[in-house]
């Protein structure tokens, strides 16, 4: 397949600079990203690293200071103001914070957008009824927000964002402000309308759980730019660069490594488990192993995980324990302490 054909998204050399009162800041800085047609694309970073600004550049929200963002085959850029509106329909956005309008009920915030795309008011409010459904909020229909929990807000700012029928959502932060339960239920409910509704969906977060939950690709954005984009898998299983890394081994899982001794990292790609792994090799080797850093991972409903071993001091040892695993069914190689993690 190629990408950059299939994109329904395609950014080239954006930047954003913004001038505050601190002067001037750059948010966005040479992103180049192709989001395809009909997946799930994640886009993770630290607070700050520009992720909102970017997501608000991919609906012409925030214009770009330069580059080119193109949606559909359009390219925004050179859009007039009726052809934005009109683009602009076909993204839906939801938010950490729902913006729901409180003084409407569910109903009536689902059949906003679609009053002033200029739909009839019984076609609205027959396309919002179908929507609750979709979202599982037939019975809520005449509740205000504040009558809703947070995870049911969110199903009606799910429900309003899909009205006007967009092939894009948009989702900044959606479950940042849920609970666990209610976040894993929101993102089963965006990955049944990808799924149902093959509407692209963009994610943004700065919680790995979130993407490895539904996302199919990723993008790290580090300090304005993208420091790794890459398949969900791929980068969790080998990230490449240090911002990837940080977010996949957060500081509390990690265990300070010695240096002088050597170390072994097993990668598990979904085709093996530990135990089997790991016990033969101490069986192979004759030595015990320290498994100094352990971390398992549900990606997509596969499998994944690392494991950072201390190889035994005695070389004929290690060689048997190096040389059993490259039989195996995982990816190995040799780390020195500074680079284990
Ligand atoms: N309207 C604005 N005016 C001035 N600076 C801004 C504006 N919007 C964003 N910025 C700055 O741009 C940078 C990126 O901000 P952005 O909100 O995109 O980051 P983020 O990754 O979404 O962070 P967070 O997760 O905290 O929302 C920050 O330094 C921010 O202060």
């Amino acid at each position: 397949m190629n990408l950059e054909q299939d994109a329904i998204v395609r950014i080239r050399s954006l930047n954003k600079t913004f001038i505050g009162r601190a002067g001037r800041v750059t948010a966005l800085d040479g992103i180049d990203l192709d989001i395809r047609r009909g997946e799930i694309f994640g886009i993770i970073g630290l607070s700050g690293a520009g992720k909102s600004t970017l997501v608000r550049c991919i609906n012409f929200l925030e214009k770009p200071t330069a580059g080119t963002v193109t949606v559909d085959g359009q390219e925004l850029g050179s859009l007039s103001k009726k052809q934005l509106l009109e683009a602009r329909r076909s993204m839906g956005m939801i938010f950490q914070q729902f913006n729901l309008l409180q003084q409407r009920t569910a109903l009536q915030n689902i059949c906003f957008p679609l009053e002033i795309a200029g739909t009839s008011k019984a076609d609205a409010e027959k396309r919002a009824k179908e929507l609750l459904e979709i979202v599982g909020l037939s019975d809520r229909a005449g509740n205000y927000p504040s009558q809703l929990s947070g995870g049911q807000q969110q199903r009606v700012a799910i429900a309003r964002a899909l009205a006007t029928s967009p092939k894009i959502l948009l989702c900044d932060e959606a479950t940042s402000a849920l609970d666990p339960t209610t976040t894993r239920s929101i993102l089963a409910l965006l990955k049944e309308i990808n799924r149902t509704l093959g509407i692209t969906i963009i994610v943004i977060t700065h919680e790995m759980a979130v993407i490895e939950e539904i996302c199919q690709r990723v993008a790290i954005i580090d300090s304005s730019r993208i420091a790794e984009v890459g398949a969900v898998d791929d980068v969790f299983t080998r990230p490449q660069s240090a911002m990837a890394k940080q977010l996949i081994y957060p500081d509390g899982k990690r265990r300070a490594l010695a240096t002088g001794k050597r170390y072994c990292r097993i990668v598990f790609d979904g085709n093996s488990s530990f135990e089997p792994v790991v016990s033969n090799m101490v069986l192979e080797c004759k030595a015990p192993v320290n498994i100094m850093f352990a971390d398992t991972k549900n990606i997509d409903g596969k499998a994944y995980g690392q494991m950072i071993l201390q190889l035994p001091e005695d070389e004929r040892a290690a060689k048997r324990a190096l040389a059993y695993l490259e039989t195996q069914n995982v990816h190995t190689e040799e780390v020195d302490a500074n680079a284990a993690v």
